[in-house]
């Protein structure tokens, strides 16, 4: 294993070199002190060796292949571990999601992995493209992940962030889409924990969805979030100086140091229902707003949005505002998603 990453640039330059696949590497202990493994192309498992871990983490990027910035923090993470800077003591799985896209410097290559979770690989045309493959098979390292962690004890902490960066500018930087979990209250702690991170602004989703971090949250009960950390950037464009605090965060979050956070306050964060998602239907839909409209614009009541076969499209509550619109999708599915404050959401 390590003679693997060492005749690499880093771990990144070895995912980037094999898209598709790497054979297994079985646990090599690093530094006296951690089990590193290698499960398959962009995905790597960090283990201490000894000691009582308490939480298993999933970090996961390049879902989109676009979505620089992520992957360029894990991987430096991933670098200061193997050369030991860093040393976990969580179990945690980096995955890069999206080898080939990153590859092309592209969202996607076939279809977006991101709504081919919880199955949904399987259904239609079935495993039909690199996507498909690739998602299940991230559902089967996560599954994997955590029913290992389950052997270890119980009451283990199951944590998954899916890491993004947005198409458009927002008027709040990062954001966190929490995923649908009916009958489950919102976790204040992890809530306090993303504006630690710089992340200071949670939308609640309003339905389920077949993205990975809702795969993870619904399956697992794994406090998981889609987080978007910023504006996309080409590979080797973003500064990362931006990433500070999330890096210092997650770096706390995997060593075991302290996170200090405070109790759950909502003075201190920026709180979003989502109230509806709308879909495209045909093909002439088109926004009424230009392209450099931020996510979070918001529209009063009457506002025209959006046109689809020759009606429009309304703002229905008194203010509504947009997140991630983007008319250039397949028909059937969001086209942007619809946000109003959060009243008194249920977060203990
Ligand atoms: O900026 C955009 O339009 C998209 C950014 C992005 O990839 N967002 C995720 C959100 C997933 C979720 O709703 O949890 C996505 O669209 O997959
Ligand atoms: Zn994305």
């Amino acid at each position: 294993m390590l003679n693997l990453l060492q005749g690499c640039k880093d771990f990144l330059h070895l995912t980037l070199s094999n898209p598709e696949h790497l054979n297994p590497i079985a646990p090599q202990l690093l530094h006296g002190h951690t089990k590193v493994s290698l499960w398959d192309t962009g995905v790597l498992l960090f283990e201490p060796a000894a000691g009582n871990s308490q939480k298993d983490v999933v970090l996961s990027s390049g879902v989109h292949g676009n979505e620089t910035a992520p992957i360029e923090l894990c991987n430096g993470l991933i670098r200061d571990l193997l050369e030991g800077r860093l040393q976990v003591k969580e179990r945690v799985l980096f995955l890069i999601g999206n080898p080939a896209a990153i590859n092309n410097g592209t969202r996607i290559v076939d279809e977006n992995m991101n709504r081919l979770f919880s199955g949904e690989h399987s259904r239609g045309p079935g495993l039909s493209n690199p996507e498909r493959v690739r998602a299940k098979k991230l559902e089967a390292y996560v599954t994997r992940f955590f029913s290992e962690g389950a052997a270890i004890g119980a009451g283990r902490q199951r944590i998954h962030y899916d890491l993004h960066t947005a198409i458009r500018g927002s008027k709040h930087e990062k954001f966190a889409i929490y995923p649908y979990r009916p009958g489950r209250a919102f976790s204040g702690e992890q809530i306090m924990f993303l504006a630690a991170s710089g992340v200071d602004t949670v939308l609640f989703h309003h339905e389920p969805t077949t993205t990975f971090s809702y795969f993870s949250s619904e399956l697992f009960r794994a406090d998981a979030f889609t987080i978007e950390l910023g504006k996309v950037y080409p590979m080797g464009q973003n500064d990362m100086s931006k990433f500070d605090s999330t890096r210092e965060m997650f770096k706390r979050l995997i060593c075991a140091e302290p996170l200090e956070l405070p109790a759950f306050d909502a003075t201190q964060v920026n709180l979003y229902q989502v109230c509806r998602v709308i879909n495209k239907e045909a093909d002439d839909f088109e926004f009424t707003f230009s392209t450099d409209v931020e996510n979070f614009t918001a529209f009063p009541r009457g506002h025209v949005i959006a046109r689809q076969a020759g009606k429009d499209i309304l703002i229905e509550q008194e203010t509504e505002a947009v997140v991630f619109p983007n008319a250039k999708v397949p028909i059937g599915q969001r086209t942007v998603i619809m946000l109003v404050p959060a009243v008194n959401p249920h977060v203990e």
